[in-house]
């Protein structure tokens, strides 16, 4: 497997979390998922089930259903609020984000089995499209594929470890990226094995 590429804006930091601070920041985001419980979203239109679970923390939360991708400030099933974005997380964006307002949206993305994986994509439902996407990662360890700004472009494949956080800014904001697969049974970290993956996003530009 090749090393990570480096678009402009890419930071690819593997170990930034040593097995502690990954425990703890486990505990923090199980309790995030007692708040807020995992969904398995559908696509917009069609309605087709992605392969991972997802819930959220923080005053917006992204969602996916038949009618489109959006933020809701409330979890579709419950009603309620999105949970705070755990204290550790909010630390890190200070550190390495490098934008001076804090994220809005903790996306958690919880791929379990062999066929968990997300398509090539790119990040474009935040009205703060140049504010940076802080990636870090839980678990086993995942087939990360990074492209450029336009489907077509070039993409390379490389392996994201648990512990590793990615910064995604600049050009490499809006490059189109996904996950192939996870490779099971890497990781110890979690009971029932699978990756964890939060992204901290800024949703709107204004405060
Ligand atoms: O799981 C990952 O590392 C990527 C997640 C992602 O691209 C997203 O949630 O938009
Ligand atoms: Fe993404």
């Amino acid at each position: 497997m090749p090393s990570p590429p480096s678009p402009d804006g890419f930071r690819y930091l593997p170990d930034r979390l040593d097995a502690a601070a990954q425990q703890a920041l486990l505990d923090a985001v199980q309790q995030v998922a007692a708040a807020a419980p995992f969904q398995r979203y559908v696509t917009p239109g069609r309605g087709r089930p992605f392969s991972i679970d997802m819930t959220n923390a923080g005053p917006l939360g992204w969602v996916s259903d038949r009618r489109g991708y959006r933020y809701s400030p409330v979890h579709p099933a419950t009603g309620r609020p999105w949970p705070p974005i755990p204290a550790a997380l909010l630390d890190l964006w200070a550190e390495l984000a490098g934008w001076p307002q804090p994220p809005q949206c903790c996306l958690v993305n919880l791929y379990r089995g062999g066929g968990a994986r997300l398509g090539l994509h790119r990040d474009e439902d935040e009205e703060a499209a140049d504010a940076p996407i802080l990636n870090v990662s839980l678990g086993d360890t995942a087939v990360f594929r990074l492209g450029g700004r336009q489907r077509g472009d070039p993409t390379r494949s490389f392996l994201v470890p648990s512990g590793t956080v990615m910064v995604f800014a600049g050009e490499a904001r809006a490059a189109f990226h996904g996950v192939d697969r996870i490779l099971p049974g890497s990781s110890a970290l979690l009971p029932e094995g699978g990756r964890l993956n939060l992204t901290l996003r800024r949703v709107t530009p204004g405060d």
